[in-house]
């Protein structure tokens, strides 16, 4: 496209220019001044940490052949023409969806939304999705897929990119053969604009839970940060067992005469309807009843709260028109996704051990709770809390809830970043000792802290390592170290099968 075409989409005005913007052909739009390719447009945003205007010269170099911005400052003046806009943010997703050529009006989209959930819901909507002979894409936590099936990672760890990574990874869907494409949408994403320019025809709502308010300020806040996804779906699925959100929801998901549809896997009423839940050592069976019909699901997951997300994976695949049959024909196959509940293979006389990502109160009492059902002897925990900006409110309740349902836990280290580890494991410790209870000990080293758990544990106990699921790094003050969870559980039983942990 060119300038002239970018200046009319964003509504734009155009100032600090010599140049006729008709003559001016955009290839493509970044925020990042890094990243710009000769051709591509630099949008400058007024972050938290930096002025994105302090980049535009480094940009200019790389060969930007325009700026956008919500205005230069003071006296400055940029050498190609610049674009003023009211907000950086939305400029920055109009830009990119426009440039990408509005992918995903093309396809069928699926948004994902909650505080806990989302990356399982969204892998189960893929494969139902896949499942029925869909071609289908993933953009996730995990990464992202193109209909292929091959995981590959944008250049940022983040769970939804910036708009520009979103729009270049719908496109690339698309011309890769792409019908559907389940988008991960977090918070972040839609609080900032990221996801601002996908057309989503199913939002999926999983629950909302206390998480980021370092970021979002209020629950208030966070909950209408999150809603926008509701908001803007053709067709939202809601959870009819997440109180007060549901009935919040409810009116923003019909504005406008849109449809929804609910869930329950905790016997409410709802179109969606879980019922005689059985959890079994190698997954999950329960009864669905639905608009279309009535049917029993296997479902090879543990975790109870997986009832929840199937459901929401099934509402959601369904509103695509897919019908019961195979979407409960899919689920029993379902490859489950890695460090979410992932049960390690064992040897004759190892505990279970059990690799999971909750970081949250709320998700690891569920977790705790759920694996307590097929768990014979006792259960142990080892869990840490995230430090630096990371939500701090989270490390108490954290504390509290593993010695609450676990018989003993050990506290540890999960990214402290620059907050000393001691003052996080203390927070830890103050929650367990509020409620009375001493059944823990802080053991820093992450890697010590599992093997102490695993020499531990006896062979009928179950040992949840938690929190750092699938993450490939470990953040310790300012250094970023590599970190493999799985791993690490696997050495300690391999050390503890050769009683050198004894
Ligand atoms: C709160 C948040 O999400 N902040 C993001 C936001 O920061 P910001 O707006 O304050 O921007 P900034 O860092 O001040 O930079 C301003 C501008 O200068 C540019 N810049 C900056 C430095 C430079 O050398 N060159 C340059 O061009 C930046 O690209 C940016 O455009 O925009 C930045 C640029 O993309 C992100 O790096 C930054 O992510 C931070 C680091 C982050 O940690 N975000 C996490 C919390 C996040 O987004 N997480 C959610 C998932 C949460 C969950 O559900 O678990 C996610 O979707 O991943
Ligand atoms: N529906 C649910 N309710 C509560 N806890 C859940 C639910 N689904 C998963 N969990 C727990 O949360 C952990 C993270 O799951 P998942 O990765 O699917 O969530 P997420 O929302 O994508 O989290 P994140 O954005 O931090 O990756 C799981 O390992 C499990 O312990």
């Amino acid at each position: 496209m060119n300038l002239a075409d970018l200046v009319e989409a964003l509504d734009a005005e155009l100032v600090d220019t010599a140049e006729h913007p008709s003559g001016v052909v955009v290839t493509g739009v970044s925020h990042q001044a890094a990243w710009i390719r000769p051709g591509d447009v630099f949008v400058a945003i007024r972050g938290a940490r930096f002025d994105g205007h302090g980049f535009i010269d480094e940009a200019i170099e790389r060969g930007a052949v325009a700026v956008v911005g919500e205005g230069l400052p003071g006296r400055t003046t940029c050498n190609v023409p610049y674009l003023k806009v009211p907000s950086a943010r939305a400029a920055l997703a109009d830009a990119a969806t426009a440039v990408m050529g509005r992918p995903s009006d093309r396809m069928t989209v699926l948004g994902v939304t909650g505080t806990d959930g989302k990356t399982t819901t969204s892998c189960l909507a893929l494969h139902l999705l896949r499942s029925a002979g869909r071609s289908t894409g993933l953009l996730s936590t995990i990464g992202y897929q193109l209909p292929d099936g091959q995981l590959r990672q944008p250049p940022s760890h983040f769970t939804t990119p910036e708009a520009p990574q979103v729009q270049q990874i719908l496109r690339d869907m698309l011309t890769h053969g792409a019908e559907a494409a389940v988008v991960e949408s977090s918070s972040h994403a839609l609080a900032l604009d990221r996801v601002r320019g996908v057309s989503y025809d199913v939002g999926i709502w999983t629950n909302l839970t206390g998480e980021h308010l370092d970021f979002h300020g209020t629950m208030e806040q966070y909950f209408a940060d999150k809603a926008k996804l509701v908001q803007r779906a053709g067709h939202s699925v809601l959870n009819a067992d997440d109180a007060p959100w549901f009935e919040k929801l409810v009116p923003l998901a019909t504005e406008g005469g849109r449809a929804f549809t609910s869930y329950s896997a905790e016997g409410r009423e709802a179109d969606w309807r879980a019922s005689e839940v059985e959890e079994l050592p190698e997954g999950l069976r329960f009864t669905v009843d639905s608009p279309l019909g009535r049917a029993q699901v296997r479902l090879p997951m543990v975790g109870r709260f997986n009832v929840a997300n199937a459901l929401a994976a099934m509402a959601g695949v369904a509103a695509t028109g897919v019908g019961l049959e195979e979407l409960v024909t899919a689920l029993a196959t379902f490859p489950g996704v890695a460090g979410r509940m992932e049960i390690l293979d064992r040897e004759p006389g190892d505990p279970r051990v059990i690799v999971d990502f909750a970081h949250t109160a709320p998700s690891l009492d569920k977790a705790l709770a759920t694996v307590r059902v097929t768990t014979e002897g006792q259960l142990w925990v080892v869990i840490g809390s995230a430090g630096g900006p990371r939500d701090p409110s989270k490390r108490a309740p954290l504390g509290d809830v593993a010695t609450r349902l676990a018989d003993h836990a050990v506290f540890t280290e999960e990214d402290h970043r620059t907050t000393p580890l001691q003052d996080i494991l203390d927070e830890m410790e103050r929650g367990a000792r509020q409620s009375g209870r001493d059944n823990f000990v802080s053991i820093g080293d992450r890697t010590e802290a599992i093997r102490y758990a695993v020499r531990e544990a006896g062979p009928d106990d179950t040992v949840v390592l938690a929190g750092k699921g699938p993450e490939e790094t470990m953040e310790r003050g300012s250094e970023l170290v590599p970190w493999d969870e799985i791993e690490e559980a696997r050495e300690a039983l391999r050390l503890r099968r050769a009683g050198v942990l004894r």
